[in-house]
């Protein structure tokens, strides 16, 4: 899905991103971590076409998208969200849906459907984000974790193949952070999609159960399962000193 190639990003004298690889596989969800600092939203950036590389090369599909502008990567299916929810306060939980639904069915040339065509799907979003209940409820009234899994669904909603999340958790309870990571796990059981996730919190890395990427200081230093990366020397070294990772 995904291919990052030695990465290069500079800002003035400091390489934020130093010659980083990775790459995803298609329908596989995975979780960035790595200490404050390290270029985790950096890669997100130059990734989506928000920050240009000074080197390397990203490919989405198969097709090189180094350097495109952010509209263009969009439309070619990566989607993205930031940290703070960004949502429609003053519309209702549906028309929030509807808005990226009617989008996506324009995308598809289905103009004269543009807004009859949503129903089924609008029914399966908002049971993704378990507010079917509060579908005609003003979003400005939701709790903030609500408002993090409304975001989410319309980023399905857009039907984008590569969903990149950006601490989705934050600010949420415990409650709420593990009801978050069922809802990552979903996107890829049930809408097969692609997920990269950078998250601080543990717990919700381990609910996750996926493929963890460690970054450090600008590269990809480790990868593979929580349970076989937590107890590495320089994984533990990167957190806080010395702390164990978990
Ligand atoms: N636009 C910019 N101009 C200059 N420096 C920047 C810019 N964006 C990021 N940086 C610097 O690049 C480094 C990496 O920042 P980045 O936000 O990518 O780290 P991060 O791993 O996401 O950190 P955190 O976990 O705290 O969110 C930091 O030193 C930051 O100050």
């Amino acid at each position: 899905m995904l291919e990052a190639r030695s990465i290069i990003k500079r800002f003035g004298g400091i390489t934020v991103l130093n010659e980083l690889s990775l790459s995803l596989s298609t329908g596989s969800v995975n979780c960035i971590i790595g200490p404050n600092g390290c270029g985790k939203t950096t890669l997100f950036n130059v990734l989506t076409g928000a920050l240009k590389p000074e080197g390397g090369q990203v490919l989405f599909k198969g097709n090189d998208i180094t350097g495109l502008p952010a509209w263009r990567i969009a439309g070619l299916g990566m989607t993205r969200k930031f940290q703070i929810p960004g949502v429609y306060p003053e519309l209702s939980v549906a028309e929030n849906l509807i808005v990226p639904l009617a989008a996506a069915n324009r995308r598809a040339g289905l103009m004269a459907t543009l807004f009859s065509k949503c129903d089924d799907r609008l029914a399966a979003l908002l049971d993704l984000c378990g507010l079917t209940h509060k579908a005609e409820q003003a979003v400005s009234t939701l709790a903030h974790g609500e408002k993090q899994w409304l975001e989410i669904a319309m980023l399905l909603a857009v039907d984008a193949d590569l969903i990149l999340l950006d601490e989705p958790t934050a600010g949420m309870s415990v409650p709420e952070t593990l009801k978050t990571a069922e809802l990552v796990r979903r996107l890829r059981t049930e809408f097969g999609k692609t997920v990269l996730v950078i998250e601080h919190d543990m717990s919700f890395v381990r609910e996750l159960d996926c493929h963890v990427i460690v970054m450090l200081r600008g590269r990809v230093v480790r990868e593979g399962r929580l349970e076989d990366i937590q107890n590495d020397p320089e994984v533990i070294a990167a957190y806080l000193g010395g702390a164990a990772v978990c």
